[in-house]
């Protein structure tokens, strides 16, 4: 089997490759930050080579008791949280307008097996949706407006929906794993423990070279 791994910085291509190893079956890419770059980037990498599996990974933000700094998300779902339309009545998803969908849904059986290892690992795990933004949410009000929008949403990050669209013009399975690095909520950079988020992405990349090899 085949993988492509798409992450969106360098930090985060490092992490997953200290944690894969040797493994010459999954190739690891630098897309860029954004869903935008994430998708014209993947679908530049499945235009050279051949993949069986596409996979979205990094470090995320994690929703207020959902999931907590240093949890491991795997998505079941991955989703644009903000494609559609805002009306007085809130918002409408793409869904509702009738121009696709704003749900792409992850390969379930990887999601288990690779959840299963991970626990073994002594990881925290959550399974759940993800949600794809392009602006990071930065106020209590628009992160309980998320929330509320999506009960079952664990994390948010900007790339997964992208790389996920690109993988779906081939009929590719995907997945997205995040590690967490900060709470959803006001913005405080310096909050962000993204050292301990991409130890657990490492952590967690030498169980995908293990289960998916
Ligand atoms: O400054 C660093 O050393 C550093 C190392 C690795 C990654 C970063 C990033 O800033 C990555 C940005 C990337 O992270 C995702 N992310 C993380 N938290 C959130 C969030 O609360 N809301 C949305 N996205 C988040 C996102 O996918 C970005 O592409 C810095």
């Amino acid at each position: 089997m085949k993988i492509l791994m798409m992450t969106a910085v360098e930090a985060e291509q490092e992490a997953v490759i200290g944690g894969i190893g040797n493994t010459l079956n999954i190739d690891v890419a630098v897309a860029g930050v954004g869903p935008a770059k994430a998708a014209a980037r993947t679908a530049f990498v499945l235009g050279k080579t051949e993949y069986d599996l596409v996979m979205s990974a990094g470090i995320a933000g994690g929703f207020k008791k959902r999931a907590g700094i240093g949890d491991i998300v795997i998505s079941e779902r991955l989703i644009a949280a903000e494609l559609g339309a805002d009306a007085q009545k809130g918002f409408i998803p793409i869904d509702e307008l009738g121009f696709g969908s704003n749900v792409i849904h992850a390969d379930h059986q990887t999601v288990d097996r690779l959840s299963a290892r991970l626990v073994e690992a002594n990881q925290v795990v959550r399974t759940g949706s993800i949600l794809t933004l392009s602006t990071v949410t930065g106020s209590e009000e628009k992160a309980a407006a998320l929330m509320q929008r999506f009960p079952y949403a664990q994390a948010e990050a900007m790339e997964g929906f992208g790389v996920a669209t690109a993988a779906k013009e081939k009929n590719l399975p995907v997945l997205e794993i995040r590690a967490i690095s900060n709470e959803i909520g006001p913005r405080d950079k310096g909050k962000w423990e993204i050292k301990e988020a991409l130890a657990q992405l490492e952590k967690a990349s030498a169980s995908i070279a293990e289960v998916l090899e």
